[in-house]
């Protein structure tokens, strides 16, 4: 799946991105173009050694102008129901700074159109595994991990490890939620969910 970003989130280049690519997200390609080629190779510049344009497809493409409700309906059933049915999932975002990577995963808390994948996530599962329950009486146990990996190093980072040791003394379930949500570094990039049955 290929989400494309403009740097700092800005929206409204939609299909045309930039001269050097192309957004198809119908057929679920792109196709980018040699920067030297002003979008397309005529006999001369390839002469000069422009190269041809080369095509990639995906399971799915976003431009700048789907929204979060748009990415998370596409991207989320397949993996929540693999999850409820007992297998891993993984929710991976990679790309250079600033592309909204962040965005992408957390969203914003003004409301329900502007939540991001893993809020999305994990409000499904559950309302998945209640489902399930109530069908069936079958019992689940949630396992999630989330970690960063950053740098040339690839150094491994566990986001969660704050909330392993529990709320502040003194609060109760909700405060210390909160406390937590706001305790994940911005840069969050990796999750993953799994149940056991
Ligand atoms: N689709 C969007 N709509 C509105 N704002 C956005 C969008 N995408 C990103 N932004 C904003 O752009 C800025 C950079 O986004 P974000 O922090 O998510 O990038 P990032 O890829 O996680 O960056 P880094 O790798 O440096 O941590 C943030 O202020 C974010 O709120």
């Amino acid at each position: 799946m290929l989400k494309i970003c403009t740097p700092g989130g800005g929206q409204g280049q939609g299909e045309q991105g930039a001269s050097f690519l192309s957004a198809d997200p119908r057929k679920k390609q792109v196709t980018v173009f040699d920067p030297s080629a002003s979008g397309y190779v005529t006999s001369a510049n390839r002469k000069a050694g422009t190269s041809a344009p080369k095509m990639f497809a995906f399971d799915s493409v976003f431009t700048p102008d789907d929204s979060l409700t748009e990415l998370c309906a596409s991207s989320l059933a397949e993996i929540v129901q693999a999850v409820v049915a007992g297998a891993d999932g993984c929710l991976f975002t990679y790309g250079y700074s600033k592309l909204g990577k962040t965005y992408t995963m957390l969203g914003t808390d003004q409301g329900p159109s502007s939540l991001g994948v893993m809020p999305c996530a994990v409000a499904w599962l559950f309302r998945l595994i209640n489902e399930q329950k109530d069908k069936t009486g079958a019992r689940f146990s949630v396992r999630v991990s989330a970690v960063q990996v950053t740098g040339r190093e690839e150094k491994l980072r566990d986001l969660l490890s704050d909330i392993g040791q529990g709320p502040p003394s003194g609060q109760g379930a909700g405060d210390g939620a909160r406390t937590r949500d706001k305790r994940v570094p911005a840069d969050l990039r990796t999750y993953s969910l799994a149940t056991v049955r």
